[in-house]
């Protein structure tokens, strides 16, 4: 995929075929890849989906559409049959830890983790769903715990820390509640950082605001220009899902999120049929997949990954000599992110799975609770060094 940027306009140039390798990466399910600007899918999907002549999807019943429903989120079951079928390893848990050799827990590391940290800064970077909270099937009741949000507090105390999510700027506050972090919502096209020039300088889409104490901050949207479009999509999707029982649309200010994880199964394919009725209209938005989620984005360049360098930039925490960045998520949007950092050759990823899956992170935790027990080995850790 070759994407460029001119710093201002972030622009989609290109999409390269999935290598052999990255197909194997997303095995468990397919990450809808970008689109060529005035296409609404990559040339990528044509692997195992026809297009018309048109450039749009011809036939959303292909195995590979389906299929990337399904496995989304899938059954512990399944990750388990298709790690064991690639390992050869005889039970769920023989794979999970064959998969720690090449993902080790976090907390297992914690030393190690702790001797790159000496001399450096910590930065964290923080997904919300399946992160700070646990995944349910009503996504306006994923809230955090008393317990991790008073964590996630202390350990801003200690180091910069940021909210990264596919939510609205504003929802995630809305759970999260605390003023001392920095928030990114909408997958990073809306970022509320604090105010620096050379930042705003570059920026054109960067604008001075003020947050809810009234303090003066850099809010920058990159896909500012797309949000009558987005609300125009998100009141189609929620007319053309109605008849659905289960279907679930969610304005992300800069993206929409279609839920079918409440939708029998049987169902699943006319999701998919509508939303794509919907977005083939719309050449400039693209469709990712999440956990049992298809999110609709405008297709330009940016994501969680553009996002971690701004805010690292914003927050003047670019050097890598002295800077420790770590970022901890759960899901396929936060790859963006992990890549940054394995290609910056600075800081970690922390991939969040209770099943084995390929990801650009370095190292794991199975679930909310295990970040938070990571989050407090931080802040001890932090505490002890101080003496
Ligand atoms: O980047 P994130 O903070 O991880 O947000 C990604 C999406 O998370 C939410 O959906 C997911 O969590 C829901 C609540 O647990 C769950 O019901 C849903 O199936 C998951 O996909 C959120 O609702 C989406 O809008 C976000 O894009």
């Amino acid at each position: 995929m070759d994407l460029k940027s001119n710093h201002n306009a972030p622009v989609l140039t290109d999409s390269a075929p999935l290598s052999k390798s990255r197909l194997r990466g997303y095995h468990h399910g397919l990450m809808l890849p970008y689109s060529p600007s005035g296409a609404p899918f990559s040339s990528n999907l044509l692997l195992s989906i026809p297009r018309r002549k048109t450039g749009v999807l011809d036939d959303v019943r292909s195995c590979g559409w389906l299929d990337a429903m399904k496995s989304s989120s899938p059954t512990h079951k399944k990750f388990a049959k298709d790690i064991n079928h690639e390992l050869s390893a005889p039970d769920p848990e023989v794979a999970y830890r064959t998969w720690l050799l090449k993902y080790p827990s976090a907390l297992a590391s914690f030393e190690q983790i702790a001797n790159f940290a000496k001399g450096k800064r910590i930065a964290l970077f923080l997904d919300y769903d399946g992160t700070l909270s646990p995944i349910v099937e009503n996504p306006d009741n994923a809230f955090m715990s008393a317990d991790m949000r008073s964590i996630v507090k202390e350990v801003a105390k200690y180091f910069p820390t940021a909210i990264i999510s596919g939510r609205s700027r504003d929802k995630v506050y809305e759970f999260v509640g605390l003023t001392e972090l920095y928030y990114a919502g909408s997958h990073g096209m809306d970022i509320m950082g604090p105010v620096r020039q050379s930042v705003s300088d570059d920026h054109r889409n960067c604008i001075k605001s003020t947050d809810k104490q009234g303090n003066e901050v850099n809010l920058f949207q990159p896909a500012r220009e797309f949000l009558p479009m987005i609300d125009e999509v998100y009141s189609s999707l929620v007319r053309i899902t109605e008849d659905i029982k289960g279907a679930t649309v969610e304005n992300n200010k800069f993206c929409v999120s279609v839920h079918y994880r409440n939708v029998d199964q049987d169902n699943w394919k006319s999701v998919g049929e509508r939303v794509q009725d919907v977005i083939k209209k719309y050449p400039r938005l693209r469709l990712t997949h999440g956990r049992k989620v298809l999110e609709i984005r405008p297709a330009i360049n940016w994501d969680k990954g553009k996002a971690l360098e701004f805010l690292l930039e914003s927050l003047d925490l670019s050097n890598c000599d002295d800077v420790l960045p770590i970022y901890v998520g759960d899901d396929r949007t936060d790859e963006d992110a992990f890549k940054v950092l394995r290609e910056r050759n600075c800081g970690y990823g922390i991939f969040v799975s209770k099943s084995p899956k390929e990801s650009n992170a370095y190292y794991s935790l199975r679930d909310p609770a295990e970040v938070m027990e990571f989050l407090k080995s931080l802040v001890t850790w932090k505490k002890s060094s101080a003496l």
